[in-house]
């Protein structure tokens, strides 16, 4: 492993409160340096991020590999490649896997393929209930032991109250919270898109804004009843955001996170029938969009997650009832959010700190991750030019999951190198 010099670059550490043209020398895979003079005397590779905004490594909470059981629509080596073309060091992978990460032996394996074949950290989620199938719960103690960050049935809530408040029950005993996929069942069923007028006019069944506030409100009574920690996932209605900032001021112990496509893309965007379009939850309107974007500016939204969801090109051509939910997102993300500082709706900074301090304080110290470019912590930084054009091209992407909706968009904003515990895991043109 070389030592590093990162040159010239503006550095943002929304963790420490910097921001300003500092250069940062790394040894040893950690922070070793951080000044505007001279680095400590040494061998150096160095990195010119000359016009380049350098940042801690992006902490996803919540990528779906696939590994085991879907290893066609993604691998841990892949999607992990993925992460880092995305600038992503850390992901906190989804358990919605065949078998599903529901006890220490699936954990274990996925710990053992990561440890041989990621090119970034992963983390992992374990499931609530066995199986997924919202029965019994899972083996929380022995997953916990294996190292998980929290549980998890994403694709689906937790069904019945009763189960979820014995699951917020030993989570909290091990200090790990309960990261909840908020839909309600019943009112969502057959649903394919946005309820509204899209749908209609699509003739296609909707799933309302309501699917995801009920659950939101019964997740938060039973978090309040428990004094459990709960993350929510992918918030994407106006009523979610209300619900969870009423909560937080009430001392309730929730967090959630919002991806870059509810934050960006409307429900319009499925008028052409495109199943790349179709994601759970399902793209909203703008007036969703305008209340999630509140929702990070005064903190009622934690953080910035891309449910990363890939699937083959198979999967996804056929008709649009028949397709299943998901949009590839790792490699787009960065692009995607800085329409928002490009068109002055949110800060560059505010995005990072949601992007790396914050999803760290919900992963806790614990997990060894920190979000931030202090001295001594471990070197994931990315680098990347806000001002560089790009077409998006799903046939380059290093996700086996070529679903976007963004094929052949422009987007101003691309990671130029990728640094995880001091490895140059991506560099543009390699
Ligand atoms: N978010 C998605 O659209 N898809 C997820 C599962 C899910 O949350 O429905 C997937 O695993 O594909």
């Amino acid at each position: 492993m070389k030592n590093l010099l990162i040159h010239n670059g503006r550095l943002i550490d929304p963790a420490s409160g910097i921001d300003g043209q500092f250069d940062i020398a790394v040894a040893g895979g950690k922070i070793a340096w951080i000044g505007d003079n001279q680095p400590p005397a040494g061998d150096y590779e160095v990195i010119d991020a000359a016009g380049q905004v350098v940042a801690p490594g992006f902490i996803d909470l919540h990528t779906h590999l696939r590994q085991p059981g879907f290893e066609n629509k993604e691998t841990i080596a892949t999607g992990t490649r993925a992460a880092a073309r995305g600038g992503f060091t850390t992901v906190c992978a989804m358990p919605n896997t065949s078998p599903a990460v529901d006890n220490r032996t699936v954990v274990d394996y996925v710990n053992c393929v990561a440890f041989g074949e990621a090119a970034v950290r992963v983390l992992q989620i374990g499931c609530v209930s066995k199986g997924r199938k919202g029965e019994s719960l899972a083996e929380f103690g022995e997953m916990a032991a294996a190292g998980v960050i929290g549980f998890s049935d994403d694709g689906s809530s937790v069904p019945t109250s009763r189960l979820l408040k014995q699951a917020m029950e030993y989570a909290a005993g091990l200090g790990l919270p309960i990261i909840e996929h908020c839909e309600d069942a019943s009112l969502a069923d057959g649903g394919q898109v946005n309820e509204g007028i899209v749908a209609t006019r699509l003739g296609l069944a909707g799933i309302p804004n309501a699917a995801e506030d009920a659950i939101v409100a019964r997740d938060i009574a039973l978090a309040k009843l428990t004094g459990a920690r709960l993350h929510l996932c992918h918030i994407s209605t106006r009523g979610a955001v209300d619900l969870i900032r009423q909560a937080k001021s009430d001392g309730v112990k929730v967090t959630a996170e919002v991806t870059p496509h509810h934050l960006t893309l409307t429900e319009e965007l499925c008028l052409g029938y495109d199943t790349n379009a179709k994601v759970n939850p399902p793209l909203r309107t703008q007036t969703d969009i305008d209340a999630l974007i509140e929702g990070l500016l005064d903190g009622a939204i934690d953080a910035i997650a891309t449910d990363h969801a890939p699937h083959t090109a198979n999967d996804k051509c056929c008709e649009f009832a028949l397709a299943p939910f998901g949009i590839s997102g790792l490699e787009t993300a960065l692009g995607s959010l800085l329409r928002l500082v490009h068109c002055g709706k949110l800060p560059l900074p505010l995005i990072i700190e949601k992007l790396t301090a914050a999803p760290a304080r919900i992963i806790g110290k614990k997990h060894g991750v920190t979000g931030s470019l202090g001295v001594g912590d471990p070197a994931d930084i990315v680098i990347f030019d806000p001002d560089a054009e790009w077409t998006v091209d799903p046939g380059k992407f290093a996700s086996r999951g070529r679903n976007t909706p963004l094929a052949g968009e422009r987007l101003k904003g691309k990671v130029t190198a990728t640094i995880c515990r001091g490895n140059t895991v991506y560099r543009e043109g390699n």
